[in-house]
């Protein structure tokens, strides 16, 4: 209503409006001040007791600084949220009453949730439960498993008062097999905690074999159904962390594995490996328990206690599961093998890729040094310079564009990628490593190299490699001809010695640690492989190219681990200046100038002549190395009519041996660059024939010689100087520990002829018409079935 309305009215009411109108005109400045200051004081009131009632409301845990909320969530890593943890908390007595208000009052929820994942450290707080589980009729495998439980308990650091307290394990558990429930072990294996941390499980078998009906039996046919059973995931146990398997027999009445012996054990360790997914952690152990049982099950004991320590440290079974169970086995990889200089390969991956830019040929040398004066891409100054570590009789350098010395393999190269693909394993930027089929094979128990019937080496303990991938030849059969690098001079950066040896060791271990989990790897074998004892320098490339080769073969003899070096007769001065080998191999691939220079396409123009010296100084050096003559038959290349010739070049460098073998194929088509194909690989008859004719030449020449062993698996014969017959045996075998006495006494220059380290007799089973192959081994086709051998 209008403020003029209200004084034109009659009426009483309108009087006292009058009268409240009057007031209000007379006192309306303190009345509008003190309502001004009453509210003023109304608000100062609420404000102060609202905050008081706010505190009451949420709990002071909201206000605590941010790293304390953080351990809150530590403690309840699965909370929803924050509130819900504080609600189930403890805390002191004033924070549960401020709680017990707040959820009177309105629910504020401050902070991000927490996410449910698990907390760091979670992984930390998981235990590793062994579970050792045995088979037993005459009570043998039970005392030993119950043994093998402790033993494994204080190895592992969890036995009772021994306990290491940062000890991931628990007590392993010894579980009798005729007792356990397969449908809790063997479908699924049981979820199990302690002390509220997950544990993981880890599968043992201790199992002994029978060849009548028995539990055994019982086990197999539960695993067998399992993985076929379609309702199942094929690999049900794929939760557990890894398994392996120790077998015992009795060899008096099972002496070989093909007769039955430990053959349940290797059914159990092969449908287990299908049950969890390949996760086999340690090779198979078999023992005979009347004689060496408890030995190699202390053997097997220790590898399966590096791995379980393994797996405490990093949670996983590490190298050596993948490829477990896998039917690609080391037989069937295609796998080029040997020493490199006896095999073609036509799926070798191309040649180097010029448009790269790397330099792996004397021509892209002379190519690169054009460009570096053209355009300077290249730099010019503060270089080392190309030293040819291999003319004769130059010793001055170059005078040629100075450039800057690069590595032979860069990490970026083509040739790195086309290498390693291949398996090398590349060591500094010009040395490699590669496991080779024979000690792939010899840890299977599937047989061994020559070497191993006519010198004793074993192939499982051997480790093939070169401190130099470079090489002066291109020759036609070589298997990696095309991917690595050739010259004639050293021209790159060079790695010490101690370097090399270190990477390669390093290396080739981890390489043997892989085979870990390949089905038939033999357990007594594996632990042995772990320690190098023979070196084959003679991967691919020229060994003696590296300018310090013989500080190489000092740390290798340090180590007492034999060196094998085969060079390529092309270089002559390092052949020179070459101290003690265990043997010094050197290649001959033909017996005559042309045919040398068609079959090994040596880069150096006086390769002739290289060639002829080489055999000088092997001459020289027959009564202090033992020197070898290493013959590959290429059919088509050097074998026809060439015996003749083959018998002048032994005469002038009379080496202790001659190795004749035939050129291994293992591509598909024709050998990219020279066109071999299966027709250039001899038979072994055309082999034998050979050898037969050579033989014979060398007698007609009165020079002392016969043929001395063989081995038909890899199509090789050995020829040896009567030196190496005793009593009409012959003796090719090494004595490795005489030969590292005489060095250690004597040292690397000494005088010491080859008869002073001659081992014992050759094994019958290696002479001549006898095949070669060790009787105690399986032999195999290439698929890896076993070959009968009468
Ligand atoms: C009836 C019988 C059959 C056997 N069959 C085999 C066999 O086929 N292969 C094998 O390697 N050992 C065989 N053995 C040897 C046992 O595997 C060996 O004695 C084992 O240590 C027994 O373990 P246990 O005492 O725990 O049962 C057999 C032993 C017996 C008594
Ligand atoms: S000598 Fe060694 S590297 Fe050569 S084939 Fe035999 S085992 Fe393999």
């Amino acid at each position: 209503m209008p403020y003029e309305s209200w004084e034109s009215s009659p009426s009483a009411l309108s009087g006292l409006a009058q009268y409240a109108v009057e007031l209000w005109h007379e006192h309306r400045i303190p009345i509008i001040l003190t309502a001004f200051f009453s509210l003023v004081l109304l608000r100062v009131y609420l404000h102060w007791t609202e905050q008081k009632q706010e505190l009451l409301v949420f709990p002071k845990i909201y206000s605590e600084p941010a790293p304390q909320r953080q351990a809150a969530a530590k403690v309840e890593p699965t909370s929803e949220n924050a509130a819900v943890k504080v609600e189930k908390g403890g805390g002191t007595q004033s924070e549960k009453t401020s709680r017990k208000l707040a959820t009177n009052g309105p629910r504020r929820i401050k902070g991000e949730l927490t996410k449910k994942t698990r907390a760091a450290g979670a992984n930390e707080a998981r235990k590793i439960q062994v579970l050792v589980f045995y088979s037993s009729i005459t009570a043998n495998t039970e005392r030993i498993a119950r043994e093998f439980a402790r033993a494994l308990e204080v190895a592992l650091g969890c036995a009772g008062s021994e306990q290491k307290s940062d000890s991931s394990f628990l007590a392993p558990r010894v579980l009798d097999l005729s007792e356990a429930d397969y449908d809790e072990y063997l479908i699924t294996p049981p979820k199990m905690e302690s002390d509220g941390a997950p544990v993981d499980l880890f599968y043992l078998f201790l199992l002994p074999s029978y060849n009548i009906d028995t539990i055994n039996d019982n086990l197999l046919e539960h695993m067998k159904e399992t993985h076929h059973d379609f309702r199942i995931d094929t690999s049900p146990l794929s939760s557990i962390i890894g398994y392996s398997v120790f077998g015992f027999g009795d060899r008096e009445g099972w002496p070989t594995e093909d007769e039955g012996f430990c053959f349940q054990a290797k059914e159990v360790d092969r449908w287990m490996a299908k049950l969890t997914g390949r996760k086999r952690a340690y090779p198979l152990g078999m023992g005979d328990w009347k004689r060496d049982g408890s030995a190699r099950l202390s053997e097997w004991q220790v590898g399966l206690t590096e791995v379980l320590k393994l797996v405490e440290s990093t949670g996983s079974l590490g190298e050596g599961v993948e490829g477990s169970g896998d039917p690609i086995e080391s037989d069937d990889e295609g796998d080029a093998y040997d020493d490199g200089e006896v095999v073609f390969d036509d799926n070798a991956p191309e040649a180097k890729t010029k448009s790269s830019g790397s330099i792996e040929d004397v021509e892209d040398m002379g190519r690169i040094m054009e460009m570096s004066q053209a355009d300077g891409s290249v730099e010019q100054t503060k270089a080392p310079i190309a030293i040819d570590f291999t003319t004769q009789g130059k010793t001055k350098p170059r005078k040629t564009a100075i450039i800057t010395v690069k590595e032979m393999v860069p990490q970026s190269s083509p040739t790195y990628a086309s290498l390693t693909k291949q398996g090398y394993s590349i060591v500094g930027s010009h040395s490699g490593v590669k496991i080779c089929r024979w000690t792939k094979s010899a840890l299977r128990g599937r047989g061994s190299c020559y070497k191993y019937s006519f010198y004793g080496i074993n192939s499982h303990q051997c480790m093939e490699t070169t401190p130099s991938l470079s090489c002066s030849n291109k020759c036609v059969f070589c298997w990696r001809h095309g991917t690595n690098p050739v010259g004639t001079t050293w021209r790159w950066v060079v790695d010490p010695p101690q370097l090399i040896f270190d990477g390669v060791k390093e290396n080739h271990y981890k390489k043997i640690k892989m085979m870990r989990g390949v089905p038939g790897v033999r357990a007594e074998r594996f632990a042995e492989a772990m320690r190098i004892r023979h070196c084959a320098l003679s991967l691919v490339g020229e060994p003696i190219f590296y300018p310090h080769i013989n500080e190489f073969l000092g740390m290798l003899h340090a180590e007492r681990i034999s060196s094998f070096l085969v060079c390529n007769a092309q270089h002559p001065d390092e052949l020179a200046a070459l101290k003690h080998v265990t043997q010094l191999y050197v290649s001959i691939d033909a017996s005559n100038r042309e045919s040398l220079r068609r079959i090994d396409r040596p880069l150096h123009r006086d390769f002739w002549e290289r060639f002829q010296r080489c055999l000088e100084i092997l001459r020289e050096r027959r009564f202090r190395q033992r020197t070898v003559f290493r013959l590959t038959l290429v059919k088509g290349f050097n074998v026809e009519d060439e015996a003749e010739g083959y018998a002048d070049l032994v005469e002038k460098g009379l080496p202790c041996f001659v190795e004749v073998k035939g050129v291994t194929y293992c591509g598909t088509s024709t050998s990219s660059n020279a066109g071999l194909t299966m027709a250039n690989v001899p038979f072994y008859q055309e082999v034998c024939d050979f050898v037969v004719a050579l033989n014979a030449s060398l007698e007609r020449r009165g020079l002392k010689y016969g043929i001395a062993a063989e081995h038909a698996h890899s199509c090789c014969i050995l020829i040896a100087s009567e030196r190496f017959n005793v009593d009409g045996k012959w003796h090719t075998l090494i004595d490795y520990e005489k030969f590292f006495q005489l060095l250690e006494s004597k040292g690397p220059d000494g005088d010491f002829s080859p008869e002073d380290y001659m081992g014992a007799a050759t094994p019958e089973w290696a002479t001549w018409g006898q095949g070669g192959f060790d009787p105690r081994d399986q032999r195999v086709d290439r698929k890896g079935r076993p070959i009968e051998t009468n």
